[in-house]
């Protein structure tokens, strides 16, 4: 089933509270927590006290991405707050199996995040420890960008290396997903589909719709 993963990166966070509402009243699977540190990405967003507040109000599932350098340090706390999938970067884990098996350990679903440089074959020999990959589709940092071309073959390649390697997991993708180009991503495998702006930009209930409109055809 396609999911959708609405990132609120991309919200009025003056009104955050209903503009989740109007995610959860739409039936959007996923809400898409973007954590950054300021390191590992240029912008600095928000971390666990957004989190523990939203998590509040909302039975959404939490799918906390981690722009974050060595974000072993930091398990614990999201799950706290409320987290219910972390997604770490190989490029941000010295260790990236311990960080993964903290993550599950915690009773959490795990996902590797890979940046449009990285290649897969980083994922090799952890792929069967994972529930989910995301390919991002930009560079982390920032929303409102354009998706990266080259990245659509990567999307085919993870799902021909997820088939191989009869690893069970989501394919997540992430930046510059809109109405006009979502149907290149969910035929290239992807599964799990991440919108800032092209959700929060406009009428929210709308976008969600019209997202999954295109979805329908997929999960038949
Ligand atoms: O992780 C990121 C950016 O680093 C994304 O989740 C963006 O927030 C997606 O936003 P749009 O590209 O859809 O505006």
């Amino acid at each position: 089933m396609i999911k959708l993963a609405p990132s609120i990166l991309a919200s009025d966070f003056n009104i955050l509270g209903e503009q989740i509402r109007q995610i959860e009243n739409a039936k959007a699977e996923y809400l898409h927590i973007d954590v950054m540190d300021g390191s590992f990405v240029p912008s600095i967003s928000f971390g666990m006290p957004l989190i523990a507040s939203i998590r509040k109000n909302s039975k959404l599932i939490f799918d906390v991405h981690l722009m974050v350098e060595e974000p072993i340090r930091y398990i614990k706390d999201f799950k706290e707050a409320g987290a219910d999938i972390i997604t770490v970067h190989t490029e941000a884990c010295t260790h990236l199996h311990r960080t993964i098996s903290l993550i599950k350990e915690n009773g959490l679903k795990a996902g590797v995040a890979l940046n449009p440089s990285t290649p897969l074959n980083s994922l090799e020999y952890i792929i069967r420890d994972l529930d989910m990959v995301l390919i991002m589709t930009v560079n982390p940092g920032f929303g409102g960008q354009s998706l990266i071309p080259a990245t659509l073959s990567k999307i085919k390649d993870m799902k021909e290396m997820a088939i191989r390697t009869e690893a069970s997991i989501d394919i997540e993708v992430d930046g510059g997903i809109m109405i006009s180009n979502v149907d290149q991503v969910l035929q290239a495998g992807a599964n799990v589909i991440v919108s800032g702006t092209s959700v929060f930009n406009g009428d929210i209930t709308q976008n969600i719709v019209e997202f999954k409109k295109k979805f329908q055809q997929y999960n038949s």
